[in-house]
């Protein structure tokens, strides 16, 4: 049996996966794993038998990755799962940059009219107010050009917008899933001199965090939106505040400030870029299945923190080694099985940054023979576990 703790509000069609008989969700204190959403993981204290986080979502800001997996802790996210709710509250915000649809359903809803003829009297002089500009023909920056800005670059040309982006680590196969009508830029200064829209996908990380500041905002065109469905912790506020005043005319962001509420020209959103029905139970079925096939079988797929590493399950004993990347380490763990007299059937090892993992199926009729410590004494692995 295994026990799961759960942080925010997760789909039931998630948790639904995990099975009665094998798993118990919230009821016990020591939880072999955790399923989260934005739950901040860096202010908690993380016990030794936990094995895994699951964070339904694509964001891992909130985790601290390297710290976890040198515990020997597997990070799942699911990543994609919640790329087209981003992407159409995207299109939504784009839309309302250019026309000033919510005023306009301000203005008539905040008013009391006499008589059915007032109020259309009233509304064909007020119209003229509202009036806006097309998104077709307008020129959009899209930096990061992962799930959401891949997704929103090819929408974007189909409404008729000319769609430049930057994306210094693009994969090979993230190209392929791009339009070629998508104009790439090679410098960011490229991008951002021509554009009426800038909106940011990329992650928050250590060597983007504040990265938005004013060296970016003073090369934009004059009355320029900048859409932000990323991290607020992206964005230098001051500097922004700053450029509001002067050529920015619209920021836009599903992370709402402090220092920019209630400004004129900010529009803010709570977090809602992943809340529909569909992306929710997406994140959560994916997190939820990611989990469960490391728990039961020691594969890990979709890891924020550990390499990829999957094996057919075929109900033969195995062993999973969580260790540091460092050398000889599989030279040392088949030593010491040969030593308690195991034979390997079928091995796989990967690695990723400081930590690999080395998952192993043994002959079934040497299995008595098993002896977990004898891997522990080996330095450098942080877990093992067996099936
Ligand atoms: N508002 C929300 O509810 C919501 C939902 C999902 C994701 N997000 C945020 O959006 C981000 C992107 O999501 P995604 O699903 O597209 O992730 P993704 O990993 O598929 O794409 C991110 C892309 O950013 C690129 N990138 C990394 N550093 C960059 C840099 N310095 N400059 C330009 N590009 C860079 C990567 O190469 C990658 O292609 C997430 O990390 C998360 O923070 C927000
Ligand atoms: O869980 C959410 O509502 C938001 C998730 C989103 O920020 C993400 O990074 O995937």
């Amino acid at each position: 049996m295994f026990h799961i703790k759960t942080y925010n509000q997760i789909a039931e069609d998630g948790l639904r996966r995990f099975k009665p008989n094998e798993y118990a969700v919230n009821d016990a204190e020591q939880a072999d794993a955790w399923v989260i959403r934005s739950h901040d993981v860096h202010q908690a204290d993380i016990p030794p038998y936990l094995l895994a986080i699951a964070r339904a979502g694509a964001g891992v800001n909130n985790i601290p990755l390297d710290r976890l997996a040198r515990q020997g802790v597997v990070v799942f996210h699911t990543p994609g799962a919640n790329a087209n709710a981003v992407k159409e509250l995207v299109l939504a915000s784009m839309l309302l940059s250019v026309r000033p649809i919510l005023e306009g359903a301000n203005w008539v809803n905040n008013h009391t009219f006499a008589d059915q003829t007032s109020l259309e009297e009233a509304m064909e002089q007020q119209k003229r107010r509202f009036v806006g500009s097309e998104l077709r023909g307008k020129r959009v920056g899209i930096v990061g050009l992962g799930a959401i800005g891949a997704s929103l670059a090819n929408d974007l040309l189909h409404l008729g917008i000319d769609v430049i982006g930057y994306d210094p680590h693009l994969s090979v196969d993230g190209a392929w899933n791009i339009s070629q009508q998508v104009k790439r830029a090679k410098q960011l200064s490229e991008l951002l001199a021509d554009v009426d829209i800038l909106t940011i996908h990329m992650p928050l990380t250590d060597d983007t965090r504040h990265m938005i500041d004013a060296t970016w905002f003073k090369q934009m065109k004059p009355g320029a939106t900048v859409l932000n469905f990323a991290r607020g912790e992206l964005v230098n506020d001051a500097d922004l505040l700053e450029a509001l005043d002067d050529n920015v005319a619209t920021y836009i962001t599903d992370f709402p400030k402090q220092v920019l509420l209630g400004h004129p020209q900010v529009v803010a959103f709570p977090h809602l870029g992943a809340s529909t029905h569909e992306s929710e139970v997406n994140c959560a079925i994916q997190a939820v299945d990611t989990l469960k096939l490391y728990l039961e079988t020691g594969s890990i797929r979709n890891s924020a923190n550990f390499p990829n590493t999957e094996l057919p399950y075929v109900g033969k004993r195995r062993l999973a080694v969580l260790h540091l990347n460092v050398p000889n380490m599989v030279g040392q763990i088949a030593s010491r099985l040969a030593e308690n007299g195991i034979n390997i059937d079928n091995m796989v090892n990967r690695s990723r940054n400081d930590v690999a993992y080395t998952l192993i199926d043994i002959d079934n009729h040497k299995h008595e023979t098993l002896s977990v410590n004898a891997l522990y004494d080996i330095e450098g692995v942080m877990r093992v576990r067996e099936f």
